[in-house]
């Protein structure tokens, strides 16, 4: 794999929407977008999950990654997002990126179907026409990572998320990003611990980045948080919501590590 995950990532993906698009022309979405009903409250319940305990858990449905391989190869959306939600899970966030991430759209609309939490659509969002698929396929909210976009384009897309209905959670790295994301209006802030050039992950990140936020917007951090420890030491920065995969996608019943993660913190 290049020592620049993402930009070998972002060239494929220009490829793949102008692909998709041709498949699927943008009025054909828009006319499905028109007939649905309103999204889930994906950053309400985050909000009020972290004011209340400070334990809030986007708990992420992954089935492969670039710097992991194949994480789970008995792979059931449905059953893992039932799991996720019977386990204390306050919303989901499901991987569609196929050549990276071993993700599909098909696995985001099982999981949703499947509980009542919001899901966010965990994907490489460079385009227009992906903001509005990712609505037609029945998401809650949208990832934009700054790292992948120019300001203009940062702006475009969460405009256009937000008309939509969607909750807009922008993911930074470092300082620089951070003050990108905190020109664009909105509420969830997701510091990524990993290094999305490199993959390497280190939960400083949050903790150096998040006092940079203002009261007003939702940190959330994401990537490498394993165990207890974790949780505890983030809690202690003042964060109060977490992006977890890889650790619940190991263990047999997801949900379970997650209810013992949010159990064994608080003992
Ligand atoms: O599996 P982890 O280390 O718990 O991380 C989850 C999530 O944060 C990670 O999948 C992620 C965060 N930002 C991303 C952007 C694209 C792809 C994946 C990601």
């Amino acid at each position: 794999m290049s020592s620049d995950i993402l930009k070998t990532i972002l060239e494929a993906k220009e490829q793949e929407v102008e692909r998709r698009r041709s498949d699927r022309p943008l009025d054909e979405l828009k006319a499905i977008v028109k007939d649905l009903p309103p999204c889930r409250d994906f950053a309400g319940e985050l909000r009020t999950r972290a004011a209340a305990t400070q334990d809030a858990v986007i708990a992420e449905v992954k089935r492969a990654s670039p710097s992991a391989g194949i994480i789970r190869p008995d792979f059931d959306p449905e059953a893992i997002a039932k799991s996720y939600q019977a386990g204390g899970a306050t919303c989901l966030s499901v991987l569609t990126d196929e050549g990276f991430f071993g993700g599909q759209s098909a696995f985001l609309v099982e999981a949703r179907a499947a509980c009542r939490l919001p899901v966010l659509r965990k994907d490489f969002i460079i385009d227009p026409w992906q903001v509005v698929e990712t609505r037609a396929i029945g998401s809650d909210a949208l990832l934009l990572i700054v790292a992948a976009l120019n300001d203009d384009q940062l702006a475009e897309l969460s405009e256009l998320g937000k008309e939509l209905g969607l909750a807009v959670l922008v993911e930074v790295h470092d300082e620089e990003e951070m003050e990108r994301a905190l020109k664009v209006p909105g509420d969830l802030v997701g510091i990524n611990n990993r290094d999305l050039h490199r993959f390497v992950t280190d939960l400083e990140t949050t903790l150096r980045l998040a006092p940079m936020v203002p009261k007003d917007r939702l940190v959330v951090s994401e990537s490498g948080i394993h165990g207890p420890e974790d949780i505890k030491k983030l809690q202690d920065g003042g964060i109060g919501a977490f992006l977890i995969g890889e650790a619940f996608m190991r263990v047999e019943e997801p949900g379970e590590a997650l209810s013992s993660l949010l159990g064994a913190h608080q003992a």
